[in-house]
């Protein structure tokens, strides 16, 4: 499988894309003529520039407004053509794309469309040129690709064939199964893009919103799997337009768009073993079955008044490495894990964003599948020389700065606490709060990170997204999605932060990028859960009285019901499928915090509602350290 992108989808000038398509290992680039005009030197100075970064140019596009014209347009049509013929001679690619013609001047008819092709192939065979015709969504006569396919079909000429649009098939709710009948080498080349679902003008979506397979709700693996049934081999070339991209990293971006190819390939192969396609032979998505640990990297104060928190919250000190400044605290199914070695990545960590949760450990079926498919997909992998008698943990670098670490029941990882720790017995500890496992983790971003971040967990892991939802702070806008199992067993949110005012933004300008800001531990009794805790002396975050009068209000609930939430600070939620309970701990540095919450029935969401005045709450206890107050 040959993989390309078009200039348009990335940032930058024509130079830094180039650097950054070819660093993350494409074949080949779409040269958008835009890019080529705004580029100060001539055609073959582009060519040489392309081939000199190791790709190939895929085709020159778009060719627009060409079919279906009266005189004199068609004529001038032919003219135009020539002289970009002249110009793809000079860049050294073969291949034009041309899109359905949108001008009100065009006049229907199959017929007349595809007499136009047939003489354009003539002229573009004598050349040696070849020219694929794409249906735009919006065309004013061609906007469905089996329509354009008619008309390659009837110009019956072997160097016109069809181009295809994941995007402009799927955003018209066609059918993808309807290209299985086409025959794969009158394809000439495949566009991909993904989008996320909503309501607007085709063209406008299409301009600003597409984004890569993967990241977005549209049928993009339904709509590969019908193009690799019609034996098409040829490349795969990702055309995204986005405004946010536009603006965005070209490296990341780059290789977030390798990353969604190979993702996508690689399901395509899973699910259509009868076809025969060339793609990375790599371990399935793996299955994440929950969060095996959190750790922390801190210092030894810090480390002291996290432990104090810790013991309010519950936990006890259930081992000290062997080898290492590291403790083990440990309550039901959670452990939590606190460094304070004075060398190695906690450590450094530590330097560049203080005490924080660096690592996460996640419960999966196979450690060393999950890094070699991780490897596969891009991600980079995570080494740091085992100390005498460690368990060298297979693990990957997340996107922002931490690491993720694989733990199996399959190898001698599944005895990592046995095996690295000494069990520690007789420290007095405040007692257990009930708390069972973690019930999810919040990692914050920025806003434009979110999509990234999505697609490394989906494509690596069987994950799956939830919608966005807006998580409102005083001081602006929060994006939160929930990404997890199909169990429930695992749960991440990711919070895209817009400024730095909010709670969230404020977070992640003080540790220095995205970073894990929230934990949630699950209990299944929440009002044991806060007695417990107050007998600890945890203060948990004190909500405002307006909230449980509005709340009794809403959900109708009995007065003794709601003087309980009231008494105990509990944040409550309810939906069709369930109710949810929430206990905030109080802020820890910069916006850091743990969250104590049950679920009843099916609640499958993070109380959203609830969120803003929560965050009020904590703002007022963050001053006057810095927050600005909103
Ligand atoms: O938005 C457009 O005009 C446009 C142009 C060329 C394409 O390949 C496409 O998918 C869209
Ligand atoms: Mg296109």
């Amino acid at each position: 499988m040959k993989t390309s992108i078009a200039t348009v989808s990335i940032s930058g000038d024509l130079r830094e894309k180039l650097e950054a398509i070819a660093a993350a290992g494409f074949d080949g680039v779409e040269i958008f003529e835009n890019d080529f005009l705004a580029f100060d030197g001539s055609p073959a100075d582009v060519g040489r520039m392309v081939r000199d970064h190791g790709l190939e140019i895929t085709l020159f596009q778009p060719f627009r407004d060409f079919e279906g014209m009266p005189e004199p347009q068609r004529g001038r049509g032919f003219d135009r053509a020539e002289r970009k013929f002249d110009l793809m001679a000079e860049l050294g690619t073969d291949l034009m794309l041309v899109c359905s013609n949108v001008s009100p001047l065009a006049l229907g008819g199959i017929d007349r469309a595809a007499a136009d092709f047939r003489e354009l192939g003539e002229r573009a065979a004598k050349r040696g040129l070849r020219v694929g015709y794409e249906a735009l969504a919006w065309g004013r006569h061609v906007s469905d690709h089996r329509d354009a396919w008619e008309v390659v079909r009837r110009a019956d000429h072997e160097n016109i064939g069809l181009i295809l649009d994941s995007f402009h098939t799927l955003a018209r709710r066609i059918d993808p199964n309807s290209i299985r009948s086409i025959p794969g080498d009158r394809i000439f080349i495949v566009q991909l893009a993904d989008a996320p679902q909503i309501e607007m003008d085709l063209l406008y979506w299409s301009r600003h919103f597409r984004n890569m397979p993967g990241e977005g709700d549209l049928p993009v693996t339904d709509f590969m799997r019908a193009v690799a049934a019609t034996g098409y081999a040829g490349t795969l070339s990702l055309e995204v337009f986005n405004d946010q991209f536009r603006g965005g990293s070209p490296r990341s971006i780059a290789v977030d768009g390798r990353r969604s190819l190979v993702a996508l390939m690689d399901q395509v192969r899973r699910l259509e073993p009868d076809v025969a396609i060339e793609t990375l032979d790599m371990p399935d998505r793996m299955n994440v079955e929950g969060v095996e640990f959190v750790e922390f990297a801190a210092d030894a104060d810090e480390a002291q008044r996290l432990g104090m928190l810790f013991s309010a919250l519950g936990f006890r000190v259930a081992g000290r490495h062997r080898s290492k400044a590291v403790t083990l605290y440990r309550q039901g199914g959670i452990n939590l894990v606190v460094n304070t070695e004075r060398e190695g990545f906690a450590h450094s960590s530590f330097l560049v964003r203080g005490t924080s949760a660096y690592a996460v450990g996640l419960r999966v079926d196979d450690a060393q599948a999950t890094v070699a498919r991780a490897r596969s997909l891009g991600a980079e992998i995570f080494e740091q020389a085992p100390g005498p008698g460690e368990l060298a943990i297979p693990a990957i670098h997340g996107l922002g700065g931490g690491i993720l670490y694989f733990i199996d029941g399959g190898s001698d990882l599944a005895r990592v606490w046995e095996i690295e720790f000494e069990p520690v017995a007789g420290i007095a500890a405040a007692s257990d709060v009930g708390l069972s496992r973690i019930d999810h983790v919040a990692q914050t971003m920025e806003y434009e990170e979110m999509l990234s971040w999505g697609l490394f967990y989906t494509s690596i892991f069987r994950m799956k997204k939830t919608p966005m939802v807006d998580i409102v702070d005083p001081a602006g806008l929060v994006r939160s999605q929930a990404i997890g199992n199909a169990d429930g067993s695992l749960r991440l949110t990711l919070n895209g932060a817009e400024n730095r005012r909010t709670l969230a933004g404020h977070f992640i300008a003080e540790t220095f990028g995205s970073a894990i800001q929230h934990i949630a531990f699950a209990t299944d009794d929440i009002f044991a859960a806060a007695a417990a805790l107050k007998a600890n002396g945890l203060e948990p975050l004190v909500i405002s009285q307006n909230y449980y009068d509005d709340l009794e209000a809403r959900f109708g609930l009995d007065p003794d019901f709601a003087d309980r939430l009231r008494d105990e600070n509990i944040l409550y939620d309810r939906d069709e499928a369930g109710e949810y309970f929430q206990i905030y701990s109080p802020i820890v540095g910069e916006g850091f915090f743990f969250e104590v919450v049950e679920r009843r029935g099916h609640y499958d969401g993070y109380g959203g509602p609830n969120a803003p005045f929560r965050i009020a709450a904590q703002k007022r206890r963050m001053r006057p350290k810095g927050m600005p107050r909103t």
